[in-house]
């Protein structure tokens, strides 16, 4: 008997382009959602865009209440939670980096209230996503969460954002290669449920992305447009997998790993980028995949090395040997590698 079901949650509006910022209102409309928004910012993107959007709405009678975040932390959400109350919101709006949308994403899951994800850098692919990630103690990987409604994504503001969250975001959609490549062995190996379709989205994302990265270039419109597109993609593959698998395996963990051991050291999209190249490597030792990732992450202006990073050759080791117990996903790292193996991975492929 056939007895399997899924159940896909993708946000209904996708609107990507030059000016859409101000079509904030209609997509609102088209969604028919009533009542007050709460939006949820942080300080440049409120200036950039959460003000903007607010003259809007209020053009329409609508006065939106606000909050702006300066950290993400698990009061930052508390205090949207109550202030959602307390203004008697009908739904959230996050504008900003990964640091509102996710504040909201996360609200937005215990009010049980639809929200909207208006990012203004694309600096990775949980600005899409279902998934939410708040530093918790020492957990940093992300847990399932409310998915947007909408995505409205402005690729005139994208594009003035900071050069490196742009490459970070890129670095993130490269990371899909691995992703893929741990998911399958782990679906192989420990029978992990497995996507066709998704992995093959994933792959498809990053083989997109790398196919234009001579187009990606600083204060370009359309590098916003082709990244933001990518990342579109890979959240997408997040949610068919109803996983974060597609988009992370082994580099991800390493990642997660540098930031409980070095904070704020770098951004996530690099970190995983570097982390890519060596599970790669690990994966197949040959020139070939690990070079092309190298090669892809170094043509986009991003790190692919612990230097560019800005963090230790020790603590690349201490990351790469304890990862794998941060979360039960079985990756190529399986129970975990020793010092010697690590070394050899990070120096043959160049990372220290
Ligand atoms: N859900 C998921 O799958 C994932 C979630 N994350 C989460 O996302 C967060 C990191 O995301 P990230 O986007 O890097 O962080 P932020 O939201 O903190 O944004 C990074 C910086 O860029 C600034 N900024 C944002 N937009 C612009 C712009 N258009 N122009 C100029 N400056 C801008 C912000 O300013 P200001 O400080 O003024 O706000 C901030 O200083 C973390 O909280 C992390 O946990 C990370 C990876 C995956
Ligand atoms: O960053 C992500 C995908 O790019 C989310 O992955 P995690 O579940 O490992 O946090
Ligand atoms: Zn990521």
């Amino acid at each position: 008997m056939f007895e399997k079901s899924t159940w896909i949650r993708l946000p209904r509006n996708v609107v990507v382009g030059h000016g859409v910022l101000e079509r904030t209102v209609d997509v609102i409309d088209d969604l028919h959602l009533q009542g007050r928004p709460l939006f949820v910012t942080s300080p440049t993107p409120r200036r950039l865009a959460a003000d903007p959007i607010a003259a809007q709405f209020e053009e329409r009678g609508i006065d939106p209440a606000m909050v702006t975040v300066e950290t993400a932390s698990f009061d930052a959400v508390e205090t949207v939670i109550e202030t959602a109350d307390a203004e008697e919101a009908s739904y959230l709006v996050g504008i900003g980096g990964g640091k509102a949308i996710d504040i909201a994403k996360m609200a937005s899951d215990h009010l049980d209230m639809g929200f909207l994800s208006v990012p203004t850098a694309a600096s990775h692919d949980g600005i899409v996503s279902n998934r939410g990630s708040v530093p918790e103690g020492d957990t940093r990987h992300s847990v399932a969460a409310e998915p947007p409604l909408a995505v409205i994504a402005d690729t005139e503001i994208l594009a003035e954002a900071p050069w490196e969250l742009t490459t970070a975001g890129c670095a993130d959609i490269i990371s899909n290669y691995t992703a893929v490549m741990d998911w399958r062995l782990a679906h192989r190996l420990k029978n992990v449920e497995y996507s066709e379709y998704s992995a093959a989205l994933a792959e498809m994302t990053a083989e997109i992305l790398v196919d234009n990265a001579a187009m990606i270039r600083p204060g370009l419109e359309e590098s916003a447009w082709i990244v933001t597109k990518a990342l579109m993609s890979s959240g997408v593959a997040m949610s068919i997998a109803s996983s974060s698998r597609p988009a992370s395996g082994a580099e991800h963990l390493f990642s997660h790993q540098l930031d409980r051991l070095a904070p704020d050291a770098a951004l996530h999209g690099h970190q995983v980028g570097v982390g890519s190249i060596m599970t790669a490597y690990l994966h197949d030792g040959d020139p070939g995949v690990w070079t092309d990732i190298r090669d892809a992450l170094a043509s986009i202006d991003a790190p692919t090395t612990a230097d560019e990073l800005g963090i230790d050759a020790d603590t690349v080791l201490e990351a790469l040997t304890t990862c794998h117990e941060i979360r039960d996903r079985y990756t190529i790292l399986g129970d975990g590698i020793d010092e010697q193996a690590a070394r050899e991975v990070a120096t043959r492929t160049g990372v220290i």
